[in-house]
């Protein structure tokens, strides 16, 4: 069986003074390589949860908390931010946010230093993370002038070199254009396909999503309303439209097909699988006329 690497069980937390709890009685569990994607509305909980399995929750925000989260083997009660730091890292949405220093490798090392990491492995460190976010070449040029992708990905490789089992990812692509995202993507891709990394990512980008993503988790008011496969969310129309979920084009043609009353060999969530569902369907029709 695949090794679980985060677990989280009956978890919930409500913001100090807040009316009511932002996320209910979560509970799943995530295997180690995964490239798991949290979806759901506006105020979903997307940003609580993720708090919540990076250990920010409950070390550094306040609020009223129960449950359980083990990551890599550690319950974040039990353990501190630091400790937690060492095996699951974190990216906020706003790379602007996260610019602490005036030069690349500084930047990428500065989370590294505060975890008290010997100067020789962060530097060892530093350097592969820059090489896998493709920015080798400028450990010496200021961050604040970087483009946005750019920018998101020292932010990525600042996370990486403290070497995490398990990357999150809060909407990183929500600020950039279709090159940043793009290069976003495929710096996630390498890193789950060639190092095994676990990550886990909230994005809306669908198409990426039918691309990478292994499973999806939907988040509806606080709660999870499924957690499967791309291809099952995206084909399951009360689920889509219970949580405003955007979904790849070639799959609401699929949509609007099946709701027809025409029956398609398989459902398609990647352009490439649209096109040959799509062509097969065309062939028949031609074929009966
Ligand atoms: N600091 C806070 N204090 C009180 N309530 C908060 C705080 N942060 C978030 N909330 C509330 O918790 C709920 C979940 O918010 P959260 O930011 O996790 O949702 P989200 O799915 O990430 O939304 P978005 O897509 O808009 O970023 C919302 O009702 C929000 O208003």
């Amino acid at each position: 069986m695949d090794e679980i690497i985060l677990d989280v069980f009956d978890a919930s937390f409500r913001y100090p003074n807040a009316p009511a709890y932002s996320l209910k009685h979560i509970n799943f569990q995530v295997r180690k390589g995964e490239f798991l994607v949290i979806m759901g509305e506006n105020g979903a909980g997307k940003t609580t949860l993720c708090k919540m399995l990076s250990g920010i929750i409950p070390h550094s925000q306040e609020g009223v908390y129960f449950g359980d989260v083990t990551i890599c083997g550690l319950n974040s009660k039990e353990h501190t931010l630091p400790e937690l730091c060492q095996h699951i890292g974190i990216v906020l949405d706003d790379p602007e946010s996260q610019i602490f220093t005036t030069e690349v490798l500084d930047e990428v090392a500065f989370g590294a230093e505060n975890l008290e990491i010997p100067t020789d492995e962060i530097q060892r460190n530093a350097d592969w993370a820059l090489q896998v976010v493709r920015m080798a070449g400028y450990e010496e040029k200021d961050p604040t002038r970087l483009s946005g992708g750019q920018k998101q990905r020292v932010a990525i490789a600042s996370a990486l070199t403290m070497q995490p089992e398990i990357l999150i990812l809060d909407e990183p692509t929500s600020q950039l254009d279709p090159i940043g995202t793009i290069e976003v993507f495929q710096v996630v891709r390498e890193l789950k396909e060639k190092y095994n990394m676990t990550i886990i990512m909230v994005t809306h980008k669908s198409e990426e999503i039918a691309q990478f993503a292994d499973r999806v988790l939907v988040l509806h008011e606080g709660e999870v309303l499924a957690m499967d496969t791309p291809q099952r969310i995206f084909r399951n129309k009360e689920i889509v439209d219970k949580a405003w979920l955007a979904v790849p084009q070639v799959s609401m043609v699929a949509v609007e097909l099946e709701q027809s009353g025409i029956p398609l060999d398989a459902f398609p969530v990647r352009l490439e699988e649209g096109v040959e569902v799509f062509s097969a369907l065309l062939q028949e029709t031609e074929a009966r006329i």
